[in-house]
């Protein structure tokens, strides 16, 4: 489990951060522009409603004063045509004269006929001074009301039939209009034809014809002025009243549309009924009367259908308008989200490859809480320590994992670069968890993560470097191998002169050091060159091989060294050795030559076998001084030398010997003698 992933900046090019804040801006202006419009379309749809609403009131107006007017044409033509009948009117004059049963009988009759057949609520038969003579039950009795007798008055002095004002009588029990037709024979007036018309069944239909039944508020009122009144001559909307009884004072309602049509005013009309509603009204006059006639609607009902158009076309300009704008949001949002899409998907790859990077270095990244005391650890981090991916490990797991070995200088590292704040390079052992074998590692750890995490926190890097150590330490093995073999001699497996030279430089400080002596043997084959000579090379080198055994065999105490120095010639080192013991080493070693019984024929001894001679030098290296300077040696090769000098005495003095250097022996050799100072060997 990768610790934390590291959060992935999002770097934005300016032009992507500058469309940051214009696009919501350009949104604005483009809502703004959206909302502007959408008050202009609703003012504009708003007027047009008003416009039809106030056209469809007029003509609905229109249409009803001219059903009324023709009605009440209608209705005046019939009376006219019944007052011109001469058959009725000498009818009417002979049953005068002569009232038979039968000529009265027939005047009923036409009278019931006029009641079905003309839809009249009644119709009588009057005489000229207004009393009633029939009707169609038959002969009726009472006379003719005020307002018919005044119009039986007129229509006798224009000859021509007249109609009444619109009214109420106790003779009926509802509002009617009444037509007197005069009747004439050959003489002059005979009598009259009254005819009622009930004006609920015949009058009434007619305002109510509205468009659109399902318009509760719309009525039409028939009314006329009186004075200072109105006078309501149809019933009103709400109310069953007769309308003779309801009457409106002009001065009490001046804003109502139909005082106002009172007043004059045609047309449309806005104000408030009498009942104090807010009304649109159409008002116009029916020809040939005073009737007004005056459409009326509650303005709130009638606009509301505008406002509901309205609304309607708002609601889907502005939905219309959300839409586009919610596409541009969701346009503009999907953008974004490809881009952070793309980033996220860059960053997956990058950890991937980081991931795959770690596999192939055996790297892992961790990040240690001192706090919580718990590794955060990345997925090859927890391989490496054997754990599972995505988990965290303890403080006290990472010490139980620790090597034996490690655990304390590891845990005081830790502890250390911790109470610090120091860097962390170490390299240690563990023993991963699972059973898996021993792993080397080297951790790098730095506190903070360089961004201002707490300091408390320690970001590093574990790699599992078990197979480099053990490269290492094969390295090391062979370069020791390696370095042995470059120090032995390959004909006798005895060390060589190099490692002869480093061996006596080490003897040598020690000896000065513990104020010991130190010798050294020159051990030189006698005659070799005969041996050589006589048995060939590869005998010499077997013999070499032989005397080579006998020295090591022979040498005696650990820290000896027994070299072959060159050609036929070896030397030992005895550190700590006087020259007495160095002297016993020298005769036993060549006593154990002879015992060889190597036969040297070519030589000059009388055995006639192979022998060595010895030259022994011991010295005390401490009380030893320096050599001058010029001489061309050091102090360790005086050593050599003395022992070298002996040698060749032990040779002149006939071979198969041991010598021990004395000052004599310095005369032997061919170069200068050393100048030893102080010595007391
Ligand atoms: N076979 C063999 N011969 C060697 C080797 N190294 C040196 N020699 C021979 O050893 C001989 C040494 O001869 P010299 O130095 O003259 O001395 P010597 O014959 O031993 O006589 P003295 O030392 O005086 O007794 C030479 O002939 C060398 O060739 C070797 O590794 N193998």
């Amino acid at each position: 489990m990768p610790p934390s992933r590291p959060p992935v900046r999002r770097r934005l090019p300016g032009g992507l951060l500058r469309a940051g804040w214009l696009a919501p801006l350009g949104l604005l202006l483009l809502a703004l522009l959206l909302a502007w419009g959408a008050r202009l379309l609703y003012a504009e749809r708003e007027q047009h409603y008003r416009h039809i609403i106030e056209s469809s009131l007029a003509a609905i107006n229109q249409l009803q004063v001219r059903s009324v007017a023709s009605w009440r044409q209608r209705r005046l033509g019939e009376a006219e045509a019944l007052s011109s009948d001469a058959v009725l009117a000498r009818a009417v004059a002979l049953w005068q004269q002569q009232p038979t049963p039968v000529r009265q009988e027939r005047l009923r009759e036409r009278l019931a006929g006029l009641v079905e057949h003309m839809q009249y609520a009644a119709a009588y038969l009057v005489d000229l001074e207004g009393r009633l003579l029939l009707d169609p039950q038959g002969v009726a009795g009472g006379s003719l009301p005020q307002a018919e007798r005044a119009a039986l008055e007129q229509a006798l002095a224009l000859g021509q039939a007249q109609a009444t004002e619109l009214q109420q009588h106790a003779r009926f029990a509802f509002p009617y209009v009444a037509l007197v037709a005069p009747l004439y024979d050959e003489s002059g007036p005979v009598g009259a034809l009254w005819l009622v018309l009930d004006a609920r069944v015949a009058l009434y239909p007619l305002l109510q014809a509205w468009p659109g039944g399902s318009r509760t508020s719309a009525a039409s009122m028939l009314l006329r002025r009186q004075g200072d009144e109105v006078l309501f001559l149809s019933p009103l909307r709400q109310q069953a009243v007769p309308p003779a009884s309801l009457r409106l004072n002009l001065w009490r309602s001046p804003d109502a549309p139909v005082v106002r049509a009172a007043q004059g005013a045609r047309g449309t009309l806005y104000g408030h009924n009498h009942q104090g509603t807010a009304v649109l009204a159409s008002a116009g006059a029916v020809p040939g009367t005073s009737w007004l006639l005056v459409s009326e609607i509650d303005a709130a009902e009638a606009f509301a259908e505008i406002r509901y158009g309205g609304w309607l076309s708002l609601t889907l300009y502005v939905s219309l308008s959300m839409l586009l704008l919610g596409t541009l949001a969701t346009l503009w949002q999907r953008r974004a989200w490809r881009r952070e899409r793309g980033f996220k998907e860059r960053v997956q790859e990058q950890m991937r490859w980081l991931e795959a990077a770690q596999r192939a270095a055996s790297v892992g990244y961790f990040v240690y809480d001192a706090e919580r005391k718990l590794f955060t650890m990345s997925d090859m981090a927890n391989t490496i320590f054997g754990l599972p991916l995505e988990s965290d490990m303890t403080l006290r797991q990472w010490i139980e994992m620790l090597d034996g070995q490690d655990r304390e200088p590891m845990l005081q590292a830790h502890a250390r670069a911790i109470a610090e704040h120091r860097p962390l390079r170490v390299q240690y052992r563990i023993h991963p968890q699972g059973g898996l074998p021993l792993r080397w590692v080297e951790v790098r750890a730095e506190f903070g993560d360089g961004k201002g995490s707490p300091r408390s926190r320690m970001t590093g890097t574990v790699q599992d470097i078990t197979e480099r150590r053990q490269a290492e330490l094969q390295l090391e093995h062979y370069r020791a191998a390696l370095e042995a073999q470059v120090r032995i001699d390959p004909l006798t497996r005895l060390a060589n002169r190099m490692a002869l030279d480093e061996h006596m430089a080490q003897e040598w400080e020690r000896a000065q050091r513990g104020a010991a002596p130190l010798a050294l043997l020159m051990i030189d084959v006698d005659r070799f060159k005969a041996y050589n000579d006589h048995y060939g090379h590869v005998a010499g080198d077997r013999c070499l091989q032989s005397v080579a055994r006998a020295l090591a065999l022979d040498s005696g105490r650990a820290g000896d060294l027994v070299a072959r120095y060159g050609g036929e010639e070896f030397a030992v080192l005895l550190p700590g050795a006087d020259e007495a013991q160095a002297l016993a080493v020298a005769e036993r070693l060549r006593l154990a030559v002879r015992a060889l019984g190597l036969e040297h024929a070519a030589g000059a001894g009388e055995d006639g076998i192979v022998t060595v001679s010895v030259g022994v030098a011991s010295v005390l290296p401490h009380q030893l001084a320096q050599p001058p300077a010029g001489a061309g040696m050091d102090a360790a090769q005086v050593l050599l030398r003395r022992a070298d000098a002996a040698l060749y005495r032990a040779k002149r003095c006939g071979r198969d010997q041991s010598m021990l250097y004395g000052p004599h022996c310095d005369n032997e050799l061919h170069a200068p003698a050393g100048q030893v100072d102080g010595e007391n060997v």
